[in-house]
């Protein structure tokens, strides 16, 4: 029921290759790549060039969660980077649909992220074209923030709008998730979770993962 997508961002980047070996062997579902432009957020993380290097790695699922303006300008290189998801912000698409069809064309699963500000009715339209539906619940451009409560309401009205149309979108949270913030967002709908610092910045992975896997699950059961 519920996916844990560990960022790499809080990884360490002079191992990278082995972090990511790591949490897949905690039982992560999906690997969780942050790409920062330091236009559309005020960081930057990497390009392309570090996907391809990490996806011969493992057969996880690469969810690329992009934080840049004119993404359409790089999404065919993180298709052939090996990216099995493509998340856009919908902030920095003015042609959403167009940008969504262009990653669908390439073989890729699409998805739109919301900030936190951002009202779900930017994205009606395109719910029957997406697979992905990301919700920021920290402002984004960093790892290690505090949770915003106040998106789950938001969360919950997607939810009860997808269940109604009987769509098969998933629903992903990103930012300050941990044992303690899962449980709101998996009662509201939500099935995936990003969890950056709460599982790099643990000793034992396979401990933390597994942590927040198990409140989010008691959450829904
Ligand atoms: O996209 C972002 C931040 O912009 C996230 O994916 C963070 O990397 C999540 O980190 P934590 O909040 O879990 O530490
Ligand atoms: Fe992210």
């Amino acid at each position: 029921m519920i996916k844990i997508a560990p960022s790499i961002l809080a990884a360490d980047f002079s191992k990278l290759g082995e972090e990511v070996l790591e949490v897949e062997k905690a039982g992560a579902d999906w690997i969780h790549v942050d790409v920062m432009d330091g236009h559309f957020v005020p960081n930057i993380s990497f390009g392309p060039i570090v996907l391809n290097a990490i996806r011969p790695l493992t057969k996880l699922p690469m969810d690329v969660h992009l934080m840049i303006e004119n993404p359409d300008q790089y999404i065919e290189e993180f298709a052939k980077a090996g990216a099995d998801f493509i998340t856009v912000h919908v902030e920095a698409c003015p042609h959403l649909h167009r940008t969504i069809q262009l990653i669908r064309s390439l073989g890729v699963k699409p998805g739109v992220v919301l900030n936190p500000h951002t009202p779900i009715e930017t994205i009606q339209h395109v719910l029957e074209d997406i697979d992905l539906v990301l919700f920021m619940t920290v402002n984004p451009g960093f790892g290690g923030q505090k949770f915003i409560h106040s998106v789950v309401p938001k969360v919950k009205q997607l939810s009860d709008i997808i269940k109604e149309k009987g769509l098969s979108v998933e629903i992903e949270i990103d930012g300050g998730i941990n044992e303690e913030t899962i449980g709101a967002c998996a009662e509201a709908g939500a099935t995936v979770f990003v969890a950056g610092s709460a599982i790099y910045s643990k000793k034992d992975r396979t401990q933390a993962l597994q942590a927040i896997r198990k409140a989010g699950e008691e959450a829904i059961s």
